[in-house]
């Protein structure tokens, strides 16, 4: 740093302001005067105007580390002094509402007349300016076009917070400097918040040119951050004004709660739909029945969980809601009646519990086992209104696994927020015994980052997966029997001796094509437009969990067509899929036909002309095309008068290439029409290739646990992730064959997340790319850019 030599300079006769003059009354005596305490005010506000180096000052809260938040150079000077980078907003502090007013409307201050209306601060924080400013109140606004604010400052989102401190003298130091100030607290990176202009001294000594000595701030604790621009407004961070203060105010009566505290009850957040809950997470494992599960599916599968010692279920726990019935079938109706009886001491009313008796696997022995069973009701309200508290009751009798019976999310907003925080609960264990297949998730999501829940909720694409890859183990077993296909004899092929055999199987694939011979044995128990139409709706489900809003899914009709279904069947069945995900979650969804290398290019051109002749592109049934399989050994560009004729007709084209194959397969697909590249991981072997990618806005869908169990990368941290951000490569992280390869499209991001350490704007700029390069309508990519900055404002923590 440029200073040597930090001065502490009292100003301590200031403190008590103004008395009754105005801020610049005050200043014009003290000026007269030429009182110490001006010369100071004078030097810092000088110091602030031109230097880039930052001065501390007294608020109400903490010391701050006050800089010209108009000028880039002087705001990355508090990083230089505090010494650590940073990439949160700063918040901006002003003296009165006429230099609000002059940001929020840069134009104005120029002499060039132009008629844009002046933008007014909004309404609603109205009502909390008039009881808490000055004050430790924070409100966020938005930043007008022409912002005169440097962007370290706003890091890029299209707000900023702002607040006007109660401590005089701030006030008077950002009147005389004549500027809004960023100052975050004026300590070094791993202290705490200091309160004297001893403790600034003492952490920042050497770094900074001038302390301003107020005495001690009296309030200690950071302003409170509200945001008024959603709804309902939400409070960012707490601070110096409670929630119960705020709630007086009109309009801000349903404030939510979007930071997490774990000492505030979910009870006490408002329940209203479209508002950030807690994520609550009961002690016990929560299996989630989607809405509309078959009870005999069910039924057979908590059996199974409480025979199975290796599940561990002694006391269990069921919700019902529609249409689960008492005991669920799990011992016979006259045992159940026998033994049912009120819970005491529950803290609902109405627990009961009943015993069931059960005979172990492997054991010749019956055991009782105790089961809770609460009834939620079948009103949406009441589900609403009693499904936290139903979970903790259960918590607190120590049940080891909840069962829960979801609803549909069709059935309002409120329903879909029910199961959203249900999905959440459930973590990945959410089960959909549907109409027709049964299918399960056992993935495990160890994800120890603290932005697990952020990138849980951030709002993502899929463009990268295979809806036949995303059949379990247990799906494969179950079809092949309902559907009388011979799966593999075991004898020669061991890993088909069972479903844990098959699944342990996964773990060891050798190559791409070691792996696409399980893929191809095991979609081959698909028979009919039902089990399509579930696969589908099965992996939409489990993404719109993940916090997918839109979704591009491969299909491979080929490979269905060579063992005899018919290409109809193919594409009725998970169009289907796509329309109900559409309809029932919100999901925005496009069908990829994939042509597949190990096939003969005469099967691509049959299939070809039936998507063609079939009118399905014009319709929106299947909306681009791509290429998958074996990538090494046939020709490159195999499928040339496809794409050829394809990219003639408008037909968006997308290719897998670079995944196991060097650059030269990624700059055939480009030569042949490919507008995206699929995997792409070897595109950083070939740096003009990446230009030229970087250049024409080419995305590269990424499938960071695909990569690691194909042996195409050792691990996930030698996927390129870091060098396409710097070198501003565009790409998406997906799933491929999620339920091959480990993980859905949530272990995905955590799986990058762990490896590579990303920013949350690092995050952000992957998710906005996903929209920008998603095959979908301007509007539709409009409205899913807004969720992604409303997020990440939410998620962006003040800097203190
Ligand atoms: N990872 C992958 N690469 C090529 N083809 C595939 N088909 C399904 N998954 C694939
Ligand atoms: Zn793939």
């Amino acid at each position: 740093m440029a200073t040597s030599d930090t001065r502490v300079v009292s100003v301590q006769r200031l403190s008590p302001g103004p008395g009754s003059r105005s801020l610049s009354e005050w200043w014009a005596d003290e000026r007269k005067n030429s009182t110490p305490e001006s010369k100071a005010i004078e030097e810092a506000a000088n110091l602030l105007r031109t230097s880039d180096i930052p001065v501390a000052f007294p608020t109400e809260t903490v010391y701050g580390l006050g800089a010209d938040a108009t000028r880039s150079t002087a705001v990355q000077g508090i990083y230089k002094a505090k010494q650590r980078p940073s990439d949160n907003p700063l918040i901006i502090h002003i003296d009165s509402l006429e230099m609000l007013d002059r940001l929020l409307n840069p134009a104005s201050s120029s002499p060039s007349i132009t008629k844009t209306p002046r933008i007014s601060i909004p309404e609603i924080y109205k009502p909390l300016i008039d009881r808490f400013w000055p004050g430790p109140l924070t409100i966020i606004l938005p930043n007008p076009s022409g912002s005169e604010l440097a962007p370290e400052v706003t890091s890029k989102l299209t707000t900023f917070g702002a607040r006007m401190p109660s401590s005089p003298l701030a006030r008077l130091l950002i009147h005389v400097t004549d500027r809004p100030l960023a100052a975050p607290s004026a300590n070094a990176s791993t202290k705490p918040s200091p309160t004297t202009a001893q403790h600034v001294h003492h952490d920042l000594k050497n770094r900074i040119d001038l302390i301003l000595d107020g005495g001690a701030s009296g309030v200690g604790v950071e302003s409170t951050v509200v945001d008024g621009l959603c709804s309902p407004p939400a409070i960012l961070r707490p601070g110096g004004i409670g929630i119960d203060e705020l709630r007086q105010c009109a309009g801000w009566e349903n404030v939510a709660v979007a930071y997490k505290d774990s000492a505030l009850d979910i009870k006490d957040i408002p329940r209203a739909p479209g508002m950030k809950y807690r994520h609550y997470s009961p002690k016990a494992r929560v299996v989630l029945f989607e809405g509309g599960s078959k009870e005999a599916g069910v039924t057979k599968h908590v059996r199974k969980d409480l025979s199975d010692s290796a599940v561990g279920a002694q006391t269990i726990g069921i919700v019902r809601t529609r249409n689960w019935k008492q005991g669920l079938g799990l011992a016979p109706d006259d045992i159940i009646a026998s033994t049912v009886k009120p819970v005491d001491g529950a803290a609902i009313d109405n627990l009961t519990n009943f015993s069931i008796p059960v005979q172990q696997t492997g054991s010749s022995n019956s055991r009782t086992k105790l089961a809770y069973d609460y009834h939620l009701g079948s009103e949406t309200e009441s589900i609403a209104h009693g499904l936290f508290a139903a979970l903790r009751a259960l918590d607190e009798f120590d049940v080891d696994v909840i069962y829960v019976e979801g609803i549909s999310d069709r059935d309002g907003d409120l329903a879909a927020a029910v199961m959203n925080r249900l999905r959440k609960a459930a973590g990945s264990e959410l089960k959909a015994f549907l109409s027709h297949t049964s299918q399960s998730t056992s993935y495990f999501t160890m994800c120890k980052s603290p932005l697990h829940d952020f990138l849980h909720g951030l709002p993502k694409c899929e463009h990268h997966v295979h809806l036949e890859g995303c059949m379990s183990p247990e799906l494969i077993f179950t079809l092949a029997e309902r559907n009388n296909i011979t799966l593999p004899d075991p004898a020669t092929n061991p890993a088909y001796s069972s479903i844990a055999a098959l699944t342990a199987r996964y773990d060891h694939f050798s190559s791409l094509d070691d792996f696409l011979a399980f893929y191809f044995q095991g979609m081959a128990v698909l028979m009919n437009e039902a089990d399509f139409a579930d696969l589908a709706w099965w992996y939409f489900s489990k993404a719109h969990a993940d916090g997918v809003h839109h979704a591009e899914v491969f299909f491979d009709p080929q490979v269905h067509i060579d063992r005899g279904i018919p290409y109809e069947t193919v594409v009725n069945g998970f169009s289907q899929g796509c329309k109900r995900a559409e309809s029932e979650l919100g999901l925005s969804t496009r069908l990829i036909l994939c042509f597949v290398r190990h096939l003969p290019v005469s099967s691509a051109a049959d299939v070809y002309e039936k998507f063609i002749s079939s009118g399905h592109f014009e319709a929106g049934v299947v909306h681009g095309l791509g290429w998958s399989s074996t990538e090494l050994g046939p020709p490159k560009d195999m499928f040339r008068a496809q794409y050829a004729d394809a990219a003639q007709r408008g037909i968006p084209l997308t290719a897998h290439a670079g995944e196991e194959g060097d650059p030269t397969y990624i700059s055939t697909a480009l030569e042949l029409g490919a507008t995206r590249i699929d995997h792409g991981i070897r595109l950083v072997e070939d740096p003009e290739l990446m230009k030229r990618v970087v250049k024409q806005g080419t995305l590269l869908t990424v499938c960071p646990l695909s990569n690691v169990r194909l042996r195409c990368v050792s691990s996930v941290e030698q996927v390129p992730i870091r060098r396409f951000l710097e070198a501003g490569v565009k790409f998406s992280i997906n799933s491929d064959d999620p339920a091959y390869f480990g993980g859905y499209i949530l272990d995905n991001y955590c799986a990058v997340q762990e490896a590579h350490q990303l920013s949350v704007l690092e995050w952000r700029i992957i998710a906005e790319n996903s929209v920008q390069q998603s095959w979908i309508e301007d509007s539709r990519k409009a409205e899913l850019l807004e969720k992604i900055e409303s997020y990440v404002k939410q998620h962006m923590v003040m800097e203190v």
